[in-house]
């Protein structure tokens, strides 16, 4: 990964996609190591605090919130905070602490279309999503949609290894439905609370 070229596309376009920022034996790694964790897995829900519903008409997958200590995802999650200092050097973003889960949908389950900034909090500056998926083909569906703008979007295969990087108060999403189960480690840097 070239790290200039990251952030040269960040700063162009607010996006950017790095397709091997793992090889396939850290995805296999990763991936595994997601699984042994199932059971603890929650469905997950949108809203924040006495907001927070499951619904499954808006998300459909299930999460598990990384520890930050947690020796599972650490050279995953040291590689990410490598990219930060990177965005933090060159674009003096202050961005601090790196949120991150897996995420486990289910065949058939999507992710409706959303903006990653909650209401009324800026603190989610930068969205990554690291997919975990061996051998993902285009007819398995689960792509991101990324509306680039009105007119515009991308649809980005989540293919094992590959990271999307994006601001998350710059471009709605949404998860297609897939016809395998889908595997992601989702992520955000915060901005330091002032
Ligand atoms: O898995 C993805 O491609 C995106 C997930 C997402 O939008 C989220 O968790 O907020
Ligand atoms: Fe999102």
């Amino acid at each position: 990964m070239d790290i200039d070229l990251v952030i040269d596309d960040l700063v162009e376009h607010g996006f950017v996609l790095v397709p091997q920022f793992l090889d396939s034996t850290e995805v296999r790694g990763l991936a595994s190591a997601m699984q042994e964790r199932r059971d603890l897995f929650c469905q997950a829900g949108v809203g924040r605090k006495e907001g927070h519903f499951v619904v499954e008409q808006i998300r459909g997958d299930h999460i598990y919130w990384i520890d930050a200590r947690d020796p599972v995802a650490a050279q995953v999650l040291d590689r990410l905070n490598e990219l930060k200092q990177s965005l933090n050097a060159a674009l003096y973003l202050g961005l601090d602490e790196l949120e991150c889960h897996f995420a486990a949908y289910p065949a058939g389950s999507f992710y409706a279309r959303h903006l990653d900034q909650h209401r009324g909090e800026d603190s989610r500056v930068v969205t990554v999503v690291l997919y975990l998926n061996s051998e993902w083909e285009e007819q398995d569906g689960g792509q991101l949609r990324l509306y680039l703008d009105e007119h515009r979007h991308l649809d980005v295969l989540p293919e094992g290894g590959k990271l999307v990087v994006f601001l998350s108060d710059r471009f709605e999403h949404e998860v297609l439905a897939a016809r395998r189960e889908r595997l992601s480690l989702t992520g955000w840097f915060r901005r330091r609370s002032k």
